[in-house]
Order: C-alpha cells, then structure tokens, then sequence
C-alpha cells in the first residue's frame, strides 16, 4: 500500500503541476514508484491521433520525469478520470459538456493507484474551494473523500500572505491537515522574503521549498531547480 499528498494551490497558475513535477521527479530519481493524479483537468488537449482529450498537466510531468506508464488515448484515464474540454472552472466545464462527475470513480481510481505505487501525488483543480459539482461537491470535499492531507503552493510576490492565509484558515475549518507550503516563482525580492517569514509567522506552518522564477523554463533548467529539493523533507509530506 502505498502513501499519498494532495496538492492545492492558493489559485489557479501558482505552480500545482510544477511543484507536482518536482516530488514526482525527486521520488523517481530515489527509486521510488511514483504516479501523479489529477483527477479532474479543465483545458484538456487532444491527443497524438487528435481523438482522445488528455491532460496537459499530466502530459507536462511525463516530460519531465520517466513516469513507468505514459499517457496515452488507451489509457488516458489512469492518471486523469476526466479531462473536460473549455479551460474555466470543473464545474462548469462538466456542465457545458453534460458530463456528471462521480466521486466514488474518483475514488475507486485513487485506490487501484495507491495500491499500484510507492507514492500517488494527486493534483486539485485551482484553489480549494473550487467546485467540482455544482454547489454540492468541492475540491475540499475530494480531499476529505480520499483522506489526504495537502501541500499548498502559493506565489512569492506580492498578493500571497492574504492568499495563503485564507487558504490555511480554510483548510483548518474544515479539518483538513496541511503538511507545509511550497513557495513558486520566487525572483530573491525583499518583499518576497518578507512574505514567506510573515506566512510562517501568521500560519505557525513551515514553508518546505521554495523555486525560483525560471527565467527559460526548459527542461534541463526545470531538473536543475528540483536537484536541490530536500528527498527528506519530501518524504515527510506523505502520510
Ligand atoms: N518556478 C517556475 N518558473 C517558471 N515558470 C513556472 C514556474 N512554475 C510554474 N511555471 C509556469 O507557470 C505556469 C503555471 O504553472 P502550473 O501549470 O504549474 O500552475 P497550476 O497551479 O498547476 O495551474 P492549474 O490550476 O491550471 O493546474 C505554467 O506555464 C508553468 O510552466
Ligand atoms: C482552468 C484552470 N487552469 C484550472 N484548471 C481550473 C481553475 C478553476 C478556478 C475556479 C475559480 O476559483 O474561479
Ligand atoms: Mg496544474
């Protein structure tokens, strides 16, 4: 049986499948079995034969790490249960397409992972209280379903303290354990070592890492950043 983590963010475009790409490539290169799971991805893009949508967030971590077993229009499922077409929130996205979105096929998919591999990282949608179905079912309650604690990735520039504040205390209203924060985007701004101290202060919680702003995103620059990522600390966000 194997552990897992929930990713959220403190927003959409924070980093979620970067800092994902990060754990899953450190884990991979320690000789772990490692998969990321992002159940449901809004912006799906087409696959090679243009049939199937898949999942550019899953796409981008196979690009970087070896994951075992690709995305394909097979097995696209696997790692992603439902990749909706328009690029706006779950919800809305399932709706435009009629498509229902079951928690229990969720579920059942989070199991047969964590009783694949050593580590599932699992990757929400967004922020945490994005909405998956309607008014009735939210990346909170998906979290509380698979019974995961979370990681928070939050930006280092101006805006995050308010961002990552709420987002703790809302995490804590609802019984959820969060492991730490993963600071993204950092340039080595006063300001931004000003706010990882302060959310340390406000939030009691420790910020694990923290990635610079990559000025050419390739992937030999992407690897560069995670080499220094601390295996141990990782390991520690499982539970
Ligand atoms: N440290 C970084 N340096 C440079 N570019 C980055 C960095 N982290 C992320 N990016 C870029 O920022 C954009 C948003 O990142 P990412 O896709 O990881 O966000 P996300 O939180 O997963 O978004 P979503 O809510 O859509 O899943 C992407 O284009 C990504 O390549
Ligand atoms: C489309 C985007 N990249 C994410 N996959 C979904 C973000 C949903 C945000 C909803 C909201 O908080 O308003
Ligand atoms: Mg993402």
């Amino acid at each position: 049986m194997g552990k897992g983590i929930f990713i959220i963010g403190t927003d959409t475009d924070v980093g979620k499948t970067f800092v994902t790409a990060g754990i899953a490539y450190k884990l991979n290169e320690s000789g772990y079995k490692v998969v990321p799971f992002k159940p449901i991805q809004s912006g799906g893009i087409l696959d090679e034969h243009g049939t199937n949508l898949i999942a550019p967030d899953i796409r981008y971590i196979e690009n970087i790490c070896s994951i075992e077993n690709k995305q394909t229009s097979q097995n696209h499922t696997m790692m992603n249960v439902y990749c909706l077409k328009e690029e706006v929130s779950p919800h809305l996205a399932a709706n435009i397409e009629n498509i229902k979105i079951s928690k229990d096929k969720i579920i059942s998919q989070y199991k047969k992972l964590i009783n694949e591999y050593d580590y599932v990282v699992v990757e929400g949608a967004g922020g945490i209280v994005v909405p998956l179905v309607d008014n009735d079912y939210f990346v909170y309650d998906l979290i509380k379903d698979l019974d995961l604690d979370v990681l928070i990735v939050a930006r280092a520039g101006v805006g995050t303290i308010n961002h990552t504040v709420l987002t703790v205390e809302f995490l804590k209203s609802k019984n959820i354990k969060c492991k730490g924060i993963m600071i993204n985007k950092y340039n080595g701004k006063f300001y931004e070592d000003d706010n990882m101290q302060t959310i340390e202060n406000i939030t009691g919680l420790s910020i694990v890492d923290v990635f610079s702003n990559i000025e050419k995103p390739t992937r030999d620059n992407i690897i560069k950043e995670y080499k220094d990522l601390s295996l141990e600390r990782i390991l520690n966000l499982f539970n």
